[in-house]
C-alpha cells in the first residue's frame, strides 16, 4: 500500500495526516502552539515553532498509525494564508512571522489605497489591500523595522516555510499567493507592476507553481530524521482555505466551504476569474489547477467560542470532564436549549477587528440587547449564532454577483457541532452539508500530494471518488423567517457602533 501526508500548519495547532491510496484516513497527530499577542491588534509566531510542532506531530503521527513511513509517496502543505516569514542571506528567521489576524498596518493600507487606488490594484492583483495581506506587513517592517528590513532577502507565507525545512527549497504555490497583494490572480504570476511601485525587491518572493506541482524532495537529512525514504515529492499544497475546499470537495461551481475555524471563511468555486470590482471578496487563485475562488473572510469564528469557553467555561470544563465529552459540545448541547435569536440577544464577533465585509481594524465585539433573563446558555447561543450572521455578510454578497450556491460544505473545528451546523443552515437559509471524515486542508493537501506523485489523474477526480458526504441539514423555514428578523438588526449594529469601537481601540491603546 502507498500513502500520503498531509500536513496543515493551521493558527492554534499544526495537524498531520497520513492517507491510503484509496483516500482512506489512516491516522492523524496534532501539535499545538500559541498565538503571540505583543500589541493590542498584533498577531505573531515564530516560525521555528511551528516547524518543531511539525515535526513532533509527525513522530507522533507515524509512532500512532504503526505504518512504515518508507511508504509515503509524497507530502502536501496547507496553511494559515498571508503570513511573512522574514529570512536573512543565510536563510534564517529575522523576526517572528506577522500573522494574518494582525491588525497593525492599517497606516500602509492606507498608503497603497492613496497611492494605487482600485483601477490598479484591479488590473495587477485583483484584490484591495486589506491589513492581514502580506504586502503591507513588508512596508510595516521597512518603516518600523529597518534593520530588519536591511538584512530581508526572502519572505515565505507559513507554510512555505516548513516545505523549505523539508526540502531546503524556497517556493509558494498560486492559491496562497493570491493572499499576498503582490500575484497576478487571472494571469496566475507574481505582479511586476505591484513590486515596482510598492518598491519591493521582486525576487524576495520564491517561485509560485500550480498547487499540485513537485517542486523538490525532501533532504536527506529530514529523510533520516522522520525516517523516510529518500527523494519523497513535496507538492505546492494551498493556503488553508483552498486546501480545505479541496479536501471537503469544493471543486465544482455552487458548491460553498463553510469553515469555522480561529477564522470563518465562506468560499465559493469559480471555474474562471470573478473579480469583484468593489472588493468586498477576495478574489483568488483555486489550488485545483486553472480554477479560481471567491472568497468572505471574518477574523474570529470558532475563536469566537474559544474566548467565551476560556474566560466563562470551567464550570463546563468540569461536566466535560466528568462525562468525556468535548467542553464544546457542553457548551453547545446548553445553548441548543435557547430558542433561535437567544432571546432578543446579539453577539457582533469582531474580536481580531474585521475584514469582510468590513475591513476595520479596530472594530470590536459586543453582545447587545442585555436582559435580566439571558444567561450563560442564551451567551453562548447569541455567540453560535453572531458568527452565522457575519458569515451570511459573505454571503449575500455572493448572491449580489450571482455566484451559484446551492450546497454548504463545512469544515474546520466548529463544524463538529451538530447545533451550530443547524444555525448555519437556517441563518444562511442553504442546506449544510458535512462530511464522514472531515480532515479539511490537511486531506486536500494530501490528495493534492497524490495528483502530485502521479496516484490519481486529477485532484477533482480524487475528490469525487473519495470524498463522502455524511449529515445533510436542511434549513427550517420557521427558523429562517425569524433569524432574517434578526439578520436585519445585525446588520445595522456595526454602524451605529463603529465611532465608539474606533475611540475604544485609541484609548486602550494609549495604554501601551
Ligand atoms: N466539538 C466542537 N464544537 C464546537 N466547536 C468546536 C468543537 N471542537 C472544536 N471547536 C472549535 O474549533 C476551534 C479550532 O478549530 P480549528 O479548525 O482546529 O482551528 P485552526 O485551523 O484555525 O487552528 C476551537 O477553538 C473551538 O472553538
Ligand atoms: O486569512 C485567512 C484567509 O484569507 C484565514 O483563513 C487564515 O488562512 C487562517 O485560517 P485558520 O487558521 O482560521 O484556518
Amino acid at each position: 500500500m502507498k500513502y500520503l501526508l498531509g500536513i496543515d500548519l493551521g493558527t492554534s495547532s499544526v495537524k498531520t495526516i497520513l492517507v491510503d491510496q484509496e483516500g482512506r484516513m489512516i491516522g492523524s497527530e496534532t501539535a499545538g502552539y500559541p498565538l503571540e499577542q505583543p500589541f493590542p491588534g498584533w498577531a505573531e509566531q515564530n516560525p521555528k515553532v511551528w516547524w518543531y510542532a511539525t515535526v513532533a506531530a509527525l513522530d507522533g503521527l507515524f509512532k500512532k498509525s504503526g505504518v512504515d513511513p518508507r511508504q509515503i509517496e509524497g507530502i502536501g502543505l496547507s496553511g494559515q494564508m498571508h503570513g511573512s516569514v522574514f529570512l536573512d542571506e543565510n536563510k534564517q528567521v529575522l523576526r517572528p512571522a506577522i500573522l494574518w489576524c494582525d491588525q497593525r498596518t492599517a497606516a500602509e493600507c492606507e498608503w497603497i489605497e492613496k497611492n494605487v487606488g482600485p483601477e490598479k490594484w484591479n488590473r495587477w492583483v485583483a484584490n484591495r489591500p486589506l491589513t492581514g495581506f502580506t504586502a503591507p506587513k513588508i512596508l510595516w517592517v521597512k518603516k518600523h523595522e529597518p534593520e530588519i528590513y536591511r538584512h530581508i532577502r526572502h519572505i515565505l507565507l507559513p507554510k512555505d516555510y516548513i516545505r523549505f525545512r523539508l526540502t531546503g527549497e524556497l517556493a509558494t504555490e498560486v492559491s496562497d499567493a493570491s493572499g499576498t497583494l503582490l500575484f497576478d490572480v487571472v494571469r496566475r504570476t507574481w505582479s511586476k507592476e505591484m513590486f515596482d511601485v510598492l518598491d519591493i525587491p521582486a525576487d524576495w518572493m520564491p517561485a509560485a507553481h500550480e498547487s499540485h506541482f513537485v517542486s523538490s524532495v525532501i533532504t536527506s537529512e529530514v529523510a533520516d530524521r522522520l525516517g523516510l525514504k529518500k527523494g519523497v515529492p513535496v507538492v505546492g499544497g494551498g493556503g488553508d482555505n483552498a486546501a480545505g475546499a479541496v479536501g471537503t470537495g469544493v471543486v465544482k461551481t455552487g458548491r460553498v466551504l463553510v469553515s469555522l475555524g480561529t477564522s470563518g471563511v465562506v468560499f465559493a468555486h469559480s471555474d474562471q476569474p470573478l473579480v469583484d470590482i468593489e472588493n468586498r471578496l477576495h478574489s483568488f487563485c483555486h489550488a485545483v489547477a486553472g480554477k479560481w475562488h471567491t472568497m468572505g473572510v471574518i477574523l474570529s469564528a470558532a475563536e469566537c467560542l474559544k474566548w467565551w469557553r476560556t474566560n466563562v467555561g470551567q464550570q463546563e470544563e468540569q461536566i466535560a470532564k466528568q462525562s468525556g465529552r468535548s467542553v464544546y459540545d457542553v457548551m453547545c448541547e446548553a445553548a441548543d436549549t435557547v430558542p433561535p435569536g437567544s432571546n432578543g440577544l446579539l453577539f457582533l464577533p469582531y474580536l481580531l477587528g474585521e475584514r469582510t465585509p468590513y475591513a476595520d481594524p479596530d472594530a470590536r465585539g459586543a453582545f447587545i440587547g442585555m436582559t435580566l433573563r439571558h444567561d450563560k446558555a442564551a451567551m453562548t447561543r447569541a455567540v453560535l449564532e453572531g458568527v452565522a450572521f457575519a458569515l451570511r455578510d459573505s454571503l449575500e454578497i455572493m448572491k449580489q454577483l450571482q455566484i451559484p450556491l446551492s450546497e454548504i460544505r463545512v469544515t474546520g473545528g466548529g463544524a463538529k457541532s451538530k447545533v451550530w451546523r443547524q444555525i448555519i443552515a437556517d441563518i444562511m437559509g442553504i442546506e449544510v452539508v458535512s462530511l464522514a471524515v472531515d480532515e479539511g486542508p490537511a486531506y486536500g493537501a494530501a490528495l493534492l500530494a497524490g495528483e502530485g506523485a502521479g496516484l490519481y489523474p486529477s485532484v477533482e477526480e480524487a475528490c469525487e471518488n473519495f470524498i463522502r458526504t455524511e449529515d445533510r441539514i436542511l434549513p427550517n423555514p420557521e427558523r429562517l423567517q425569524r433569524y432574517d428578523e434578526y439578520y436585519k438588526i445585525y446588520r445595522q449594529m456595526y454602524g451605529v457602533l463603529q465611532n465608539q469601537f474606533h475611540r475604544l481601540s485609541e484609548l486602550e491603546k494609549q495604554q501601551y
